[in-house]
Parts: structure tokens; C-alpha cells; sequence
């Protein structure tokens, strides 16, 4: 039996959550082993949300200056592609992680460089670069945060088609003619904005009847209407039945439902995740691989009171912000068990040991152009858990501080109110710079603020923030 080299906390998987375990485990002192198959930094820093957001700055930085007089006549022409590229490649390392395993060592932890697996009870097996094989054990904890790689939906034809996934799509170095986007989310408008803005002629086939369904419907509308008006088909409602390339270097075609073809010279599968759980030891411990991993809020396995699992992996939310959030509240919850018997660390609702607003109130921005931002429920979410709620919107264009940011600015606002409790369940922005307005409605959704408090939040004129009075006031006006 191999000797196995023992930590306090052993991590598998060093994307975004893994890394954040591994930065609170350190700071209470508790000796970490981070292992890591590819690049630490994970699917985030490499062919996710940085290179995509690298992609898109140029091209939404572009849109908002051609809607401000002054400025627009200097921006008309096409984007420098080289450089946007160049600047994506940047802010990815290049596609290394010397940065991160500086930082790793900075903060004395180790990371074994490997293909993990668990073996058993607080057993990790690391399988090295060239074969060789490791063992490592956990005193304390073992948290997988492996994530999740993109779907690729078994069609006939896909395999030869070589299409591409979110990996591609964000570390391109050359512009398609004609890309075809199967899916309706998240990836496919943020990256149909992208490649549309570099000079692709982008098509987006979404089955269902709206972009970004897990959306307030007008974010979808609002998205769809822009990437048209910035030449892109966008077509809802339509099933794609088959995809091939007859020739290796030839177009791809899409087949849809009912048999109308149509051709590109990429695709792109935008259509979900699935978790990295197939191949790490999951049957060891009475786990079935392949499947996501059930944890309770305080992001344990039931009935193993040793393993953890963090981010994508627990399919609580798909997003780096909520994984790092879990990882921050793991790495608590081990460090306050590891201190001995008084180590306390019960996952009440809104504790330092329970990821709360996973389900309470979990924000997300979407960076297409107009950007769509959201924050906890949606209205149809709101009463299909039974909530007796309002929606109030308003105009964002109609607030002098959006007007001031973009000539002919459109977007708009939506809260929603809890009428029994007169707190807000939910809020969504859509239009240019939106994103930056969620956080002051996920801190009100988070800290469950009374509306009656809220009018005492004064946005700054003129700041598109006004919009916060503005759905006060119709919500006020509208009455009970
Ligand atoms: C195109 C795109 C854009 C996105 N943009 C955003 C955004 O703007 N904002 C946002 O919040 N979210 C965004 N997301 C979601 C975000 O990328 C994920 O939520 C996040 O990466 C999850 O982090 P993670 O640490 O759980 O997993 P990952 O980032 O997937 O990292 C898991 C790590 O585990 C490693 N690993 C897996 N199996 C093993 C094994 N057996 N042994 C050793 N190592 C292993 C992997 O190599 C990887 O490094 C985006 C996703 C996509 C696809
Ligand atoms: N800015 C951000 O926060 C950001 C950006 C990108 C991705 N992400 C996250 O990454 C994850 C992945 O995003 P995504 O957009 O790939 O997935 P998703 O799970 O959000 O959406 C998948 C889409 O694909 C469609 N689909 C699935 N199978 C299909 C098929 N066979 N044919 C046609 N359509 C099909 C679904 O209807 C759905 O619209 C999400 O959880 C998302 O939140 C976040």
C-alpha cells in the first residue's frame, strides 16, 4: 500500500472555487494540498467568464461611445481585431498559470499538478503528467470543486462537425465568416454579441421562445432586438435535429426540425453544462459518477462529514462569484470544525457556515450589449413559490442619468415586492452599464431592507442609481 502524504485539507480541482477553499484553509493555519488536471485558474480564467468579458469590453466600450454625441463620429469603423484578440490573450496569461502557482506557493500551500481521484475515505490518488501515480489524505476535509464542462448534445452528425463549445468560443484567434449559435442562455448572447461585433455574420438558433430564459421575458426581448439591429439572425423557437461537416475543411450545416438546412463555417453548441464527475473516485465513497454532487448549505455531503463539494460541481449556481462565496463558507466551516469539539460551525440560514444566498439571493450579469443584470426572483418565480408579489418598472432611458451616459439610451427596470413583508424578492436592469446597478439591489434582497428604509437610500444625481426612486415612486403611486 502506497504511503500517503498527509495534509490537514486536500482540494481537487483549483478553478475559481477550489483556489478560494485553498486561501481560507491557509489563513487558519490548516496545511492544503490543491490538485489540479489542467490549469489553476479553471474553466473562469482560461475559456470562461475572463476571456469572454476580455472579448466583449472592446466591443460594448465601442457601442457606448457610439451613443454619445462627440465621440461617435471618432468609433465608426470596424473594431482592430489583432489587438482584441491580443488583449483577450493577456488578461488569459496566455493560457499559463504561473501567476497562480505563485501565489499558491506564497501562501505555502502545495498543488500537485495530476488527474485526482478520490480513494475512499479522505483519500485523494493523483495520477502525474507522465503516469505517475501519488497518494494523498486529509485529516480534516477533502473538497471537490472539479466544475463542469460544456454539453455537447449527441446529434447526429455533431461528432465529425468538430463544433465548438464555450472553450473555443472564447480563445479563437480567427474570425468565422459565418458562425451558427445553437442556444438561447447566458453563452450564446454574450458570445453571439462578441463575434457579431468581430465580423462574423452571426446566426443564433434558440429553442426556446426567448433569449436568457431564466430572465425577467423583456431582458431576452431587449438582447434579441440589439443583436439584430446589430446584423445578427436571431430565431426562436426552432430545433436543431442534426449537424455535419461533410468535409474537414469544408462549412458546416445545421439541420433543423421540419428539414431546412442551414450552413456556417463554425458552430457553436451554447447548450449547458454537465459536471466533471465522471472519472474522480466518486464510487469510492458511495457517489455516483457522472452526477453533479448533492450538498446541504453548508456545502457537506450527507452523511460524509469529511467531503465537501464547492462551486459548479454542487449545481447550486453555475456562476464564479457563488462558487468562490461557497468556498469562502467551506473553508470556514472546516477551519472552525478543525479547532477542536468547540469548533461551532452550525449551518444556520445567513451564517459565516451556510451558503444562503445560493437560493436567496443569487445575482448575475449578462454581458451583451445592452447588458442584463438580475438579482433573486423574477415575478413568475415569485408567485410560482407562492409570494402574493408586485412587479413595478420603469423606463431606465427616462432617468437623466442613463440619458446623460447614451444618447437615445433604452432599457429598463424591474423590482419585485414582497407585498406581504414589503421587501424586494428580486430586481432585473437591462440597458448599457446595467450590470453595475445589481449590486445595490442584491445588497437590499440580501439584507431583506424594509421598502419604507430604502427611500432613504438616495441615489446620487444624476447616476443611472435614479432609477431606484423611480420604481419607489411607482410603487408608492400604484398603492396596495
Ligand atoms: C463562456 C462562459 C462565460 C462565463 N462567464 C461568467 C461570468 O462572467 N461570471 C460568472 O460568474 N460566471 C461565468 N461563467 C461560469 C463560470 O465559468 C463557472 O461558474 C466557474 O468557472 C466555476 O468555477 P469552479 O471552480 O466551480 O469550476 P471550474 O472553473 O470548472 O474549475 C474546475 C477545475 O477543476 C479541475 N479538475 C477537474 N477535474 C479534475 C480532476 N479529476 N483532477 C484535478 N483537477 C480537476 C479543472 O481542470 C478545473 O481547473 C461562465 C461560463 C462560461 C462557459
Ligand atoms: N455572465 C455570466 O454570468 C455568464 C456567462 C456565460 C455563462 N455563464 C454560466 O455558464 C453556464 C452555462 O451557460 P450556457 O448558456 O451554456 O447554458 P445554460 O444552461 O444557461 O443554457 C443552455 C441553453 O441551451 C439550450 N439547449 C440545451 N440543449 C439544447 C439542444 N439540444 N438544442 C438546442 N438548444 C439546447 C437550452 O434551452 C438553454 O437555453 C450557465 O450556468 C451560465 O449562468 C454565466
Amino acid at each position: 500500500m502506497t504511503q500517503a502524504v498527509e495534509y490537514d485539507v486536500v482540494v481537487l480541482g483549483g478553478g475559481p472555487a477550489g483556489e478560494n477553499v485553498v486561501d481560507r484553509t491557509r489563513a487558519a493555519g490548516l496545511s492544503t494540498a490543491l490538485v489540479e488536471a489542467e490549469l489553476v485558474g479553471g474553466e473562469c480564467s482560461y475559456w470562461a467568464c475572463i476571456p469572454s468579458k476580455a472579448l466583449l469590453r472592446p466591443v460594448l466600450a465601442r457601442a457606448d461611445a457610439r451613443r454619445v454625441p462627440g465621440i461617435a463620429g471618432a468609433v465608426g469603423g470596424p473594431l482592430d481585431v489583432p489587438a482584441v484578440f491580443d488583449h483577450r490573450d493577456y488578461w488569459t496569461g496566455g493560457w499559463k498559470d504561473g501567476g497562480q502557482l505563485d501565489w499558491l506557493a506564497s501562501i505555502g500551500a502545495h498543488m500537485y499538478r495530476g488527474h485526482g481521484r478520490l480513494a475512499g475515505e479522505r483519500r485523494v490518488a493523483v495520477e502525474g503528467p507522465e503516469g505517475e501515480h501519488l497518494l494523498l489524505a486529509a485529516r480534516h476535509a477533502v473538497v471537490v470543486a472539479t466544475g463542469s464542462r460544456a454539453v455537447v448534445p449527441p446529434l447526429p452528425g455533431i461528432a465529425g462537425a468538430r463544433p465548438w463549445t464555450s472553450r473555443e468560443a472564447t480563445s479563437a484567434h480567427r474570425v468565422p465568416p459565418r458562425l451558427l449559435v445553437v442556444g438561447g442562455s447566458v453563452v450564446a448572447a454574450e458570445m453571439a454579441t462578441a463575434w457579431q461585433a468581430l465580423g462574423s455574420q452571426v446566426t443564433v438558433l434558440a429553442r426556446g421562445e426567448r433569449l436568457l430564459p431564466r430572465m425577467e421575458p423583456f431582458a431576452g426581448e431587449l438582447v434579441a432586438e440589439a443583436l439584430r439591429e446589430a446584423g445578427a439572425v436571431v430565431r426562436t423557437g426552432v430545433s436543431v435535429e442534426a449537424v455535419v461537416r461533410e468535409e474537414a475543411h469544408g462549412p458546416v450545416r445545421v439541420v433543423l426540425e421540419g428539414g431546412e438546412i442551414l450552413e456556417g463555417d463554425e458552430v457553436l453548441m451554447a447548450t449547458g453544462r454537465a459536471p466533471r464527475t465522471e472519472d474522480i473516485g466518486l464510487e469510492t465513497v458511495g457517489l455516483e459518477p457522472g452526477d453533479w454532487i448533492a450538498v446541504d448549505d453548508g456545502l457537506r455531503v450527507p452523511g460524509q462529514d469529511w467531503l465537501y463539494a464547492v462551486g459548479d460541481v454542487n449545481h447550486r449556481a453555475l456562476l464564479t462569484h457563488q462558487g468562490k462565496y461557497q468556498a469562502r463558507i467551506a473553508g470556514a466551516a472546516i477551519a472552525a470544525r478543525a479547532a477542536g469539539p468547540g469548533g461551532d460551525a452550525a449551518a444556520e440560514p445567513w451564517s459565516a457556515y451556510a451558503a444562503t444566498a445560493d437560493t436567496k439571493a443569487l445575482p448575475q450579469a449578462v454581458f451583451s450589449d445592452p447588458e442584463a443584470a438580475a438579482v433573486g426572483l423574477t415575478l413568475a418565480e415569485a408567485e410560482g413559490s407562492g409570494h402574493r408579489a408586485r412587479a413595478v418598472d420603469y423606463d431606465l432611458g427616462s432617468v437623466s442619468g442613463a440619458g446623460l451616459y447614451a444618447d437615445g439610451y433604452r432599457g429598463r427596470a424591474r423590482m419585485v415586492v414582497d407585498l406581504d413583508r414589503e421587501v424586494l424578492l428580486g430586481a432585473t436592469f437591462v440597458g448599457p452599464g446595467a450590470a453595475e446597478l445589481v449590486h445595490a439591489a442584491t445588497i437590499a434582497v440580501a439584507g431583506e431592507v424594509p421598502i419604507a428604509r430604502l427611500w432613504h437610500a438616495v441615489p446620487a444625481f444624476p447616476t443611472m442609481s435614479e432609477v431606484w426612486l423611480r420604481l419607489l415612486e411607482a410603487y408608492r403611486d400604484a398603492g396596495d
